[in-house]
């Protein structure tokens, strides 16, 4: 369903130029949910960026469904393609609502039936009615990212590009708001990309996922090789050993 080939990406002018993507290629299948790991600074979220039309200025090739991603934003591209954010609070206006939040996206792409649209939406991310005049101020954490969630639902995108969607929140919290993810995706065969440092989001959530470093993808592995043994590539194999000795002293 997604291809990214030789995708490049720099940033800055002459000697201040930096290149922060190179050659990152990866396929992801329609219905799959895809992780793509590393050490911070590694080019992940640049990726998403990418995908989801927040850059303009890469290299390369991407597709969807067989059709080339364009440099530009359009329409039909948010209606097939939505993010959502690490921080729910900065993804949300302050000063909307959760109506008001849930129906713009509804307006601006004249969607018919919107209010009934928001209703469905609430329950489907396990809010209800008595959430819809409320001011993200007046939310949790978790119930934040179940709106941010809701939001970039509304328009129902077969793609969820989703950027460290738990790590801002609670480790009680994290749970519900993964398991929501792994719900609503087996409900309605959504295709996930999920960024994260947590390896374990990774095995609860992803099929498979590509490491990268530095700005290349250098490994490519099935999720279940992370607990199985079957990492070979060294630098997974240190990345896992991390988080093994990190859980151990938590
Ligand atoms: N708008 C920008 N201008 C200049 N440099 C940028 C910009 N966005 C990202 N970078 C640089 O690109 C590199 C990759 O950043 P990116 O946010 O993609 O990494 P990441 O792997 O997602 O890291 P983290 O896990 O810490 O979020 C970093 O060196 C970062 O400083």
């Amino acid at each position: 369903m997604i291809t990214v080939k030789a995708l490049q990406l720099g940033f800055g002018e002459g000697s201040q130029y930096q290149q922060v993507l190179h050659d990152v290629g990866f396929s992801v299948g329609e219905g799959e949910a895809f992780g793509l790991v590393g050490e911070s600074g590694s080019g992940k979220s640049t990726v998403l960026r990418c995908l989801a039309g927040l850059y303009s200025h890469w290299h390369g090739e991407m597709t969807i469904g067989g059709r080339a991603l364009g440099h530009k934003l359009t329409r039909e591209r948010c209606r097939l393609m939505q993010m959502v954010f690490q921080d729910p609070y900065g993804s949300l206006h302050p000063r909307h609502t959760v109506d008001a939040a849930l129906m713009e996206p509804l307006v601006i792409h004249r969607m018919d039936r919107q209010h009934e649209r928001v209703s469905q939406m609430l329950v489907k991310v396990g809010l209800n009615e008595s959430f819809r005049h409320r001011y993200p101020h007046q939310l949790s954490g978790g119930q934040r990212q179940r709106v941010a969630i809701a939001r970039a639902l509304i328009l129902e995108p077969r793609i969820l590009l989703l950027d460290e969607p738990t790590s801002a929140l609670d480790v009680s919290v994290q749970a519900e708001i993964l398991n929501l993810l792994a719900e609503l995706r087996a409900r309605d065969g959504l295709t996930y990309i999920l960024v994260t440092h947590d390896l374990g989001v990774v095995v609860h959530l992803c099929d498979r996922l590509a490491v990268m470093q530095q700005g290349r993808i250098v490994d490519t592995l099935a999720s279940s090789a992370l607990g199985n043994g079957g990492v070979t590539n060294p630098y997974t194999r240190t990345l896992v050993d991390a988080t093994r000795s990190y859980s151990r002293a938590a």
